[in-house]
């Protein structure tokens, strides 16, 4: 079934709420096959005033959980690491529940208690404390070991960025090499995505970008640039930096099979529901919206400081679309810039 064209005025629109709450900069690219839209509000830099503009940089947040969810099930193929066995199989240090399985960290079922609750329970100060911290696998791991599990494992969904710390060093231990390599070598390249990096623990980014600007809990107080950060705190949960572009790339060709095989793509989509009316849900690394018009789309969201984005594909890849809002600690702005989906793939104007 064909979808209504994409309301270009309307993501216009959703961008000038967004900055109405605060965001300083937004912009959405929208991909289907040769057509793309674009659109690009305020500012990319606001001590240089440089407008916004589609092709700029990002730091991607929680979208990386997806990214480390293909490498990982690349491997499932391989033979070399099995869904339902306990994580413990595969990691340097067990965890304290030899029931979590691989399966359980990628689809947040492990009741891992999720450490950056207390690393950024005060959002500056927390920030500023890690922005230059460089942090090991079992550093972070640990963090959230000295807390119990929110739940048995396997009994309830409870979101953490654990479970993708967890898989990165299930990915290093089991093969050996950085995710950095495994992300270069079975996506970024393949995919040629010339604007999707992971450089950790680098603090800067290169090329195009648009900075981060984080908002203070005493929200009267100004913006705080958050662009430069090692984002040492996520790793292989979220620290990917890419564009718009490759963002949609890189949906597209996972929704359409090119980057799994069906047996593992099928588990990758194999939704469980997350909110009780249905509309959000989560599979293994990937979230699943159903949108006011009945569409479902599949991607993942993003919240690193600076940085909010969304990006979502319909479920054959053939349409994506990819949005930032370089702000962050700012909900109004996190839950105004999610309405760029009903308005890019149900061609309505969400209000
Ligand atoms: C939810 C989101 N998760 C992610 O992207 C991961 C990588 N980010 C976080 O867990 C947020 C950390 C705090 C951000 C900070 N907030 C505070 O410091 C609040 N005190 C900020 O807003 O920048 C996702 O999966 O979509």
């Amino acid at each position: 079934p064909s979808l209504p064209a994409p309301d270009v005025a309307a993501v216009a629109a959703v961008h000038r709420t967004a900055l109405s709450h605060g965001a300083p900069g937004a912009l959405t690219r929208i991909d289907e096959g040769p057509r793309s839209y674009h659109v690009a509000t305020g500012e990319a830099d606001t001590a240089a005033h440089t407008p916004m503009d589609t092709g700029r940089r990002f730091r991607v947040g929680s979208v990386s959980k997806t990214f480390t969810t293909v490498v990982l099930l690349q491997l499932v193929a391989e033979g070399k690491v099995d869904l339902d066995a306990p994580a413990n199989r595969y990691l340097p240090e067990p965890l304290p529940d030899e029931r979590i399985t691989v399966r359980h960290l990628l689809s947040h079922r492990s009741g891992l208690y999720d450490y950056t609750n207390d690393m950024f329970h005060n959002t500056v100060p927390g920030f500023e404390a890690v922005r230059n911290k460089v942090f090991s696998y079992q550093e972070l791991i640990d963090l959230s070991t000295a807390k119990p599990l929110n739940n048995a494992p396997g009994a309830a969904y409870s979101y953490s960025n654990t479970n993708f710390v967890a898989l990165g060093a299930i990915i290093e231990h089991v093969t050996g090499t950085p995710v950095a390599t495994h992300y270069r070598q079975r996506i970024f390249t393949p995919l040629r995505l010339r604007n999707t990096s992971y450089v950790h623990p680098r603090t800067t980014i290169s090329g195009t970008y648009a900075r981060g600007y984080l908002r203070q809990d005493d929200t009267t107080l100004p913006l705080v640039d958050s662009t430069e950060q090692t984002v040492s705190w996520a790793q292989s949960a979220g620290a990917v930096i890419s564009n718009a572009r490759d963002l949609n790339r890189f949906f597209s060709a996972l929704l359409s099979g090119r980057l799994l095989p069906e047996e593992q793509l099928r588990e990758m989509t194999t939704m469980v529901p997350v909110t009780a009316d249905g509309k959000q849900s989560y599979g293994l690394g990937l979230r699943g919206r159903t949108l006011s018009c009945g569409t479902t789309v599949y991607g993942h969201t993003g919240t690193v400081q600076g940085y909010y984005t969304y990006a979502f594909t319909t479920s054959d890849g053939r349409r994506s679309m990819a949005s930032l809002a370089n702000t962050s600690n700012n909900g109004t702005v996190n839950t105004t810039l999610g309405a760029t989906l009903d308005a890019s793939f149900c061609g309505t104007d969400p209000a």
